[in-house]
């Protein structure tokens, strides 16, 4: 069955829900272009995680740099997304998070919380990032941890705070999404939370084409 590729009905009741898209990297163990916007089984791995997103969240915003919107958004045609481009490219994904949630920051004030999800994580499950949603109310965040690793982009963030803690560890020459992360009141989802409302495959990333030729068979029904 095709995923939703309309936008959650907005409860005007509850806050916006944003989406982030992280997609500035420089996929250089993919080889010579940008996995992104590479094929899987049929359909680019952002638009599958756009169209994984866009039934979860009330607006759509991809943070890349400038020279991938042409491909990007030709990738997402049809979708109403936003392009948040890094003023400063290669900073790593914090410095792509913190452009991210400027953004929304800005340009979409009622917005309260955002799921920040890497563009290659094309197995991403709806229904754990709505999980993240419910879990991050009234704290700064929920991030889930698997084989003790925290997974900062898959996580569900507070728009203001996560911004400024992304702005705070850089100015610190601090690169690490996770340690922006443990300036936030957070809430981790450990590994039974994860297996009780995720697919198992929910945090799979894809860094090579061998990553592609991996997780294709998962995507198989959707092939055009
Ligand atoms: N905005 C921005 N996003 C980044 C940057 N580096 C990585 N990312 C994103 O962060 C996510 C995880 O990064 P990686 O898996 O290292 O991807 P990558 O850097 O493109 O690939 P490699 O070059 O092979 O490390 C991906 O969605 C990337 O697009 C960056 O410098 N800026
Ligand atoms: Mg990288």
């Amino acid at each position: 069955m095709p995923w939703n590729t309309f936008m959650r009905a907005h409860d005007e009741r509850s806050p916006m829900r944003a989406g982030v898209i992280v997609a500035g990297g420089r996929s250089m163990r993919f080889g010579d272009r940008d996995k992104v916007t590479a094929d899987l089984a049929g359909v680019s791995m952002i638009r599958r995680v756009a169209d994984r997103l866009v039934g979860v969240v009330d607006t759509l915003v991809v943070n890349c740099r400038a020279d991938q919107i042409e491909a990007i958004s030709t990738a997402l045609a049809g979708l109403d997304a936003r392009y948040a481009t890094d003023a400063d490219p290669d900073r790593g994904p914090a410095a792509g998070i913190r452009t991210g949630l400027d953004f929304v920051r800005a340009e979409q004030p009622t917005v309260e919380y955002a799921a920040v999800v890497a563009a290659d994580m094309p197995l991403v499950d709806p229904r754990f990032v709505s999980h993240l949603f419910d879990r991050a109310a009234g704290h700064d965040a929920a991030v889930p941890r698997s084989d003790d690793r925290l997974q900062p982009l898959q996580a569900v963030y507070r728009v203001d705070a996560m911004a400024d803690a992304c702005a705070a560890a850089l100015s610190r020459d601090e690169h690490r999404v996770t340690a922006a992360v443990a300036d936030l009141d957070r809430v981790v989802i450990e590994e039974q939370e994860l297996r009780e409302h995720a697919d198992a495959a929910t945090l799979t990333n894809v860094n090579t084409r061998a990553g592609i030729t991996a997780i294709a068979d998962r995507f198989s029904d959707q092939a055009e």
